[in-house]
Formats: C-alpha cells, sequence, structure tokens
C-alpha cells in the first residue's frame, strides 16, 4: 500500500518492441502523417542508418550521420540546417543518446516528430529531456516538444553494440532506475518499473556478456532499458545524473562508463538518507548491498570502476566539485561541499564505495 500521496503523470507514446520491428519503420512514420523524415545517426553507425533510410524508400529525406556526445551545440545547428534543407517533415533517430539527444535538439525549435530506433540502453527515447553543450557547459531541461512519439525497440539492432559498450549502457539505465527509486516526486509505479528495469539488467547484461549474439538476452536489457528510461523521464534525478552531467559536459567524458564509475559511490552517499530504494536496489539485483553490488557488476563485467581510467585528470576534481555544487537539485542527503569532494576522489581512484 503506498505509504504519501503521490501524482503519476504518463506521456503519449507509442512503443512497438521485438525482433524484427525494424520493418515497421514505414508504417510508423505514416502514423505520424510524415512523407519526408531526414534519417539522424552517428558517423560509425552510417549502414545502420542506409539500412533505415533504404527501408524507408521515398519516405527518406536523407541521411545526417553528425551525431555527437553530448549534442555540442555546433553539432545541433548544423542538424537543424540540414532538417530545413531537406524540407524534412519528420525525424528518424538510428542509434544510442547521442542520436537521440541531436533528434530531441532540432525537435526542441520545430514541430518535426520524432520516430525514435534506439540501438543502446541509454533510455533517451523515453524521455522529454534534452542537452546541449555550450562552452564547456551541458545545459539540460525538460521539455514535451523533444519526446519522440514512436519507438521502434528491434533488439536485432543491439547485437552489433560491442560487448563493452552494452555492459556501461545497460549500468546507465539501472542508474535511472536507482534514482528513480529515491526521487523526490517518485511514486508506486515508476519504483515498480524501476525495479523491475534492473531485475531485467541484472541478469541479462552477465548474459549478454557471456554470448553477445544471444537475443534472449538482447531483448531482456532491451526491456529493462526501456523502463528505466521510463523512470526517468517520469521522474526528479538527484546527485548521480547531476554529477554526471558536470562531469561529461565539462570535461567531455564518455557517458555510459561515467554513469558506471560513479553510481556506486552516489548510492553509498545516499545510502543511509535513502535505506528503502537500497533494498529495492540491491534485492533487484540479488546482492546484499546496493553500492557494492552495482560495482561488483561492473568489475565482474570487465566494465571501468575509476575516473582517471576514463579520461579524468586528478587536478580537475576541485573543479568538478565546484560545478557540481553551484546550482540547487533534491537529493535524499543534503549535498555538502567535504563528502562530495571525498566522493569524487573516492570514483577517481575506484575505491570501494563507502557513504
Ligand atoms: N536526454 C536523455 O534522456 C538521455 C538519457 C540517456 C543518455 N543521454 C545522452 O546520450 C548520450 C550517450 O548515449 P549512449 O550512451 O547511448 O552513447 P552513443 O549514442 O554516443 O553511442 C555510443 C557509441 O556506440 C555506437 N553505437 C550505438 N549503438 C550501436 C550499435 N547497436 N551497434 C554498434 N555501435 C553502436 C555509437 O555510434 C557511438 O559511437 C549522452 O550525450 C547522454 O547525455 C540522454
Ligand atoms: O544529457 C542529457 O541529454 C540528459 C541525460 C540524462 O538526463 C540522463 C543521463 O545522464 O543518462
Amino acid at each position: 500500500m503506498p505509504n504519501r500521496p503521490f501524482t503519476y503523470e504518463s506521456r503519449a507514446q507509442r512503443v512497438l518492441f521485438g525482433p524484427g520491428m525494424l520493418a515497421q519503420a514505414p508504417d510508423e512514420l505514416d502514423r505520424l502523417g510524415a512523407r519526408k523524415a531526414l534519417v539522424l545517426c552517428t558517423a560509425p553507425q552510417r549502414a545502420q542508418a542506409e539500412q533505415v533510410a533504404a527501408l524507408l524508400g521515398p519516405r527518406a529525406a536523407g541521411i545526417f550521420d553528425g551525431a555527437v556526445m553530448h549534442v555540442p551545440m555546433a553539432s545541433a545547428e548544423a542538424a537543424r540546417a540540414a532538417a530545413a534543407a531537406a524540407g524534412a517533415d519528420a525525424l528518424v533517430a538510428v542509434g544510442g543518446g547521442s542520436t537521440v539527444g541531436l533528434a530531441k535538439a532540432i525537435a526542441l525549435v520545430s514541430p518535426l516528430p520524432v520516430l525514435a530506433i534506439p540501438t543502446t540502453y541509454a533510455g533517451s527515447e523515453m524521455t522529454p529531456i534534452y542537452g546541449l553543450t555550450e562552452n564547456g557547459l551541458k545545459r539540460t531541461g525538460r521539455d514535451a516538444r523533444v519526446l519522440p512519439r514512436s519507438v521502434l525497440y528491434d533488439p536485432e539492432l543491439t547485437l552489433a553494440l560491442p560487448v563493452g559498450l552494452s555492459v556501461v549502457s545497460g549500468i546507465n539505465a539501472i542508474a535511472h532506475a536507482a534514482e528513480g527509486l529515491y526521487a523526490a516526486d517518485g511514486n508506486p509505479v515508476t519504483s515498480l518499473m524501476a525495479a523491475e528495469g534492473i531485475a531485467a539488467l541484472g541478469r541479462a547484461l552477465p548474459a549478454l556478456h557471456a554470448a553477445p549474439h544471444d537475443l534472449a538476452a538482447r531483448s531482456d536489457a532491451l526491456y529493462g532499458a526501456w523502463l528505466c528510461g521510463l523512470v526517468l523521464g517520469s521522474v526528479a534525478m538527484a546527485l548521480h545524473h547531476k554529477l554526471c552531467h558536470t562531469l561529461g559536459g565539462s570535461f567531455n567524458l564518455p557517458h555510459a562508463e561515467l554513469h558506471t564509475v560513479v553510481l556506486p559511490h552516489v548510492l553509498a552517499y545516499n545510502a543511509g538518507a535513502a535505506p528503502q530504494a537500497m533494498q529495492r536496489i540491491a534485492a533487484a539485483l540479488g546482492t546484499a548491498d546496493a553500492a557494492q553490488g552495482v560495482q561488483a557488476l561492473a568489475r565482474r563485467l570487465g566494465a571501468p570502476v575509476a575516473l582517471r581510467d576514463i579520461g579524468m585528470r586528478e587536478e580537475d576534481l576541485d573543479k568538478a566539485c565546484a560545478l557540481a555544487l553551484r546550482d540547487a537539485y533534491p537529493n535524499p542527503r543534503p549535498i555538502e561541499a567535504a563528502p562530495l569532494r571525498a566522493l569524487l576522489q573516492a570514483a577517481y581512484e575506484g575505491a570501494a564505495p563507502a557513504g
């Protein structure tokens, strides 16, 4: 039974899930009333985007392959210009959070609907959150206009995601659900999705690590990613996401790896203030302790556990701490300079998480 009053708000999105679902892309565009869609991707995923453009036939207005991590303003402006030049009336994002993020940057300033075809576990396709990086600072916001109208989850597209990236991307998804479990505006429905999403990823990541082409494991991971993305889009994130935005945008660190390194330390920081959430995370992962369980999962699957191993410089830790303290945001435990700096040091060194 709910132990406090709550508000639950659902959003209008159509989700199609299953192997081979990519074939539905033309029908989905028709449902959106679109005739000329610009297909977006990163440069390395050009071949996947070409496959989608071929499937769309005359509905494809071209391919823009300039998506990059953290959506630098220059890439957003180039993509907006490409959409206008192509006379596009819709956007098809084929890729991970970087590509979906680029589609959102266009949708923020134009009425073009987004059809998202996710190929990682980042979950951006389920959120009205956008991010833009300019002058070394990442700005994020929520705007209903950027929420993809339709999402095609086809696990076959994730078979090509390298195992290392799959693991960190899956832990990025777990981070959304973990923070959702102690969100100030959480509710029983988002908590159910969060626990189920963590459990799905907790069993799928070891399985796909052992057998990267196991379609059942890939489907389970994508199912978990969907639920975790829904949680991210529904409730307010706290210290972990703030810290990752700051570090990622200001020091250009790889997004999913960063989440993987930082999450155990933030869970340890918040453990005393959010014991029920920690119990649910630990139970979903089948471990005794949430923070240690997440770091053990990362270590076991060969993922990075130290900021120094993913490009962070020790001399930037003070600046990172100051940036993270600049704005106020909700968190179960008050955010204070000394313990936050200690958290960053522990994450830098890859130490065991300790509150
Ligand atoms: N707004 C949101 O709600 C939200 C949520 C999560 C992440 N994000 C943003 O998304 C970005 C990170 O997204 P990401 O972690 O998915 O990384 P990404 O989209 O940058 O992908 C990482 C790399 O993997 C490649 N790749 C992706 N899928 C592949 C596949 N199936 N096969 C082969 N290669 C593949 C990409 O081309 C890229 O080179 C960050 O900028 C982050 O801030 C936003
Ligand atoms: O950077 C963004 O686009 C927002 C990212 C977000 O809220 C989720 C994440 O950090 O994984």
